[in-house]
């Protein structure tokens, strides 16, 4: 591992190390008081108690020798109470502070959770979710890799650590008792092994960063195979022995730079141990011979043994790794933080969407090009969407129609050109009061493991427990029927995933979602979007869903999306997609007289379907 990254790593551990702290006094001042007290007093008491010990040992050593005295048998007696009393003490404040640094880390790791959804759900738009970089730091702001360690970890082991640590400076406080230079060599021999094993963890850690990007990857092979989504489709296509192969070749692939650096032991780690056990062996030979020639007595020697014991405490560096792998989420749920904030992220706009659009909307010459990506999706189009009126687009595959939908609900920001709300810059109207202007279905609309009324309510939340509002929509999207002959109604869950929950199906879906829709008109919203939800509907029973659609909603600002174009005749206006502008537009009977791309697609469209039923006819 070169050099600078070595000293980034140096750099890297004391910020992970302060903001940890930071955040443990920021969650709870009065625990950290807590553990503050649970790390020192068994420091103070554990020396005591070793000193107690040895008392006892010396009164029992003279009384063996001597006989017991009744001066000594009161002092045996005395050390005797002092430390049980001492190691009482000692064992009831280790599961307090057990106990302190289990709240503590449940409430930071709540703190971190709720943060790195609101820091995530803050940006009215959706480029930052597409950005690798934001989305390799949001995985690791909620755990590191897939063998997480979690900030609990990290509090539980900043405790331990240091109440090691102190345990191991008073005994080397208490070693100085027998020779000035006894603590010093032990404490050079630990701090030299720490020194390479705490390299080698730091090394580790880096590398385990850097594969996170690796990691997510795999870990979406591990979803793909644990979660109902894809299930039906792993079985279809028989996926099962794939996805266990892809799942352990990508792990394996980006765990083996990190295994590899964990097996290269290096001979520093080698030579250190050899050292520090031919100390210890030297260090018990010299006690052994103090106490056999007088020069100390046992129980001074007991003392000594166990501050020896004790003094790895001081350079204690099994802990620091998972204090630093631990605190990585919260270093990294602050850097998203503060990488959201950023202007990049926050749409601009203070004007009032109040009762927009009441003339109409104007795309003028605009252009979008998404996100680290090297061609416009979208080139000088301009296009009017009249208030009140619906509007069909139409157009090949990926040319760009929930492009321009996504920029209408303002999910991006256009890249070029205008788009113009009864005469005002998209971009100056407040993006939250928009979003409530405009509803949309996608055609990836959410299927909510949620129950049928908060599947319902989220078309507008002010709304969402008033029932009649929601019968009333339900009604309207011809959802009302299916929602009550649900086993709870309006309280049933809709998945399988749950007890008593029932699933629907692809069309029964799509009732609830124009539902969600016509309550978000009933909440407010000025202008509707149906960006193709009918997939699951055969020809006549889209063309019947959209002609209810566009009776329900006559007078808002509609625009439907769709590729039938029996289902889009009755809109007020066409507007033909080609090459990211708007190539034809009229009304159906126009567009058909034009005998354009848009007259030679329905025509194509026709003869597919009148075919079959010529066929019928023929046999008949
Ligand atoms: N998030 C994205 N990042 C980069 N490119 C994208 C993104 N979303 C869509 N595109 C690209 O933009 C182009 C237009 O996509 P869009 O979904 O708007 O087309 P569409 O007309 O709605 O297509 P379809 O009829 O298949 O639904 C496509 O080439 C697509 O690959």
């Amino acid at each position: 591992m070169p050099e600078r990254a070595g000293l980034h790593g140096a750099r890297l551990l004391l910020r992970l190390r302060w903001t940890l702290f930071r955040e443990m006094v920021r969650t709870s001042p009065g625990l950290c008081v807590l553990l503050l007290l649970a790390i020192m007093l068994p420091a103070a008491l554990s020396g005591a108690f070793v000193v107690a010990t040895g008392v006892v040992i010396d009164t029992v050593a003279t009384a063996a020798k001597d006989g017991l005295t009744p001066a000594g048998s009161r002092t045996m007696i005395t050390a005797l109470v002092v430390a049980g009393v001492l190691y009482t003490v000692q064992m009831t404040l280790h599961p307090t502070g057990a106990a302190a640094c289990d709240v503590m880390g449940r409430r930071l790791e709540g703190r971190l959770r709720d943060r790195v959804m609101a820091t995530v759900l803050a940006p009215p738009g959706l480029a930052h979710l597409e950005q690798p970089d934001v989305l390799d730091r949001v995985s690791t702001a909620q755990t590191v890799g897939i063998g997480e360690i979690r900030p609990r970890a990290a509090v539980r082991a900043v405790n331990n650590k240091y109440s090691e640590q102190l345990q191991g400076l008073v005994g080397a406080g208490l070693l100085l008792g027998y020779a000035w230079w006894a603590p010093l060599v032990f404490i050079a021999a630990w701090t030299f092994l720490r020194h390479a094993w705490v390299r080698k963890l730091r090394d580790s850690v880096q590398l385990t960063a850097l594969q996170t990007r690796s990691l997510r990857r795999s870990s979406y092979f591990r979803d793909l195979a644990l979660t109902s989504p894809a299930a039906k489709e792993t079985r279809v296509f028989g996926m099962a022995g794939w996805l266990l192969d892809r799942f352990a070749r990508t792990w394996t692939e980006a765990m083996s730079v990190v295994w590899q650096e964990r097996r290269n032991g290096g001979p520093r780690l080698w030579i250190s141990i050899v050292l520090l056990a031919g100390i210890h062996l030297a260090i018990f030979v010299l006690l052994g011979n103090s106490a056999a020639s007088g020069a100390i007595s046992i129980g001074a020697m007991s003392v000594y043994i166990q501050a020896i014991l004790s003094l790895e405490g001081v350079v204690s560096y099994d802990l620091d790794h998972t204090i630093d792998a631990g605190s990585r989420p919260i270093l990294t749920a602050i850097e998203l933080e503060e990488e959201m904030a950023r202007p990049a992220y926050r749409m601009s706009g203070e004007l009032p969407a109040a009762g927009l659009p009441s003339e109409g909307i104007r795309f003028e010459d605009v252009s979008f090009r998404y996100p680290g990506q090297s061609h416009d999706v979208l080139a000088g189009l301009d296009l009017e969407i009249p208030a009140g009126r619906s509007l069909a687009i139409v157009g090949e595959n990926g040319t760009g129609k929930t492009t321009l939908v996504k920029l209408l609900a303002r999910l991006y920001d256009r890249t070029g050109g205008r788009i113009l709300v009864d005469g005002v810059d998209l971009v100056r109207i407040d993006p939250q009061q928009w979003s409530h202007r405009i509803a949309a279905i996608f055609q990836d609309f959410v299927q909510y493991h949620l129950t049928a009324a908060a599947n319902v309510g989220f078309g507008a939340l002010e709304l969402a427990e008033d029932r009649e509002a929601l019968a009333t929509a339900a009604r309207r999207a011809g959802a009302l029927e299916i929602i009550e002959s649900l086993p709870q109604g309006w309280d049933t869950i809709l998945s399988r995933e749950f007890v008593d929950g029932a699933d629907l199906s692809g069309g029964q879906w799509q009732r609830i979602a124009l539902a969600r829709a016509l309550l978000a008109v009933a909440g407010g919203a000025g202008v509707l979007v149906l960006d193709e939800p009918t997939a699951h509907l055969d020809a006549r029973a889209e063309a019947e869903f959209y002609n209810r659609f566009l009776e329900l909603t006559e007078g808002t600002t509609t625009v439907v999306i769709s590729h039938r174009f029996s289902t889009v005749r009755r809109a007020d206006r066409i507007v033909v997609l080609a090459d990211g502008k708007v190539a034809e537009q009229g009304t159906h009977d126009e567009l058909v007289a034009e005998g354009g791309r848009y007259a030679r697609m329905f025509a194509l469209q026709a003869a597919r379907f009148d075919e079959p039923a010529k066929q019928v006819e023929a046999h008949a």
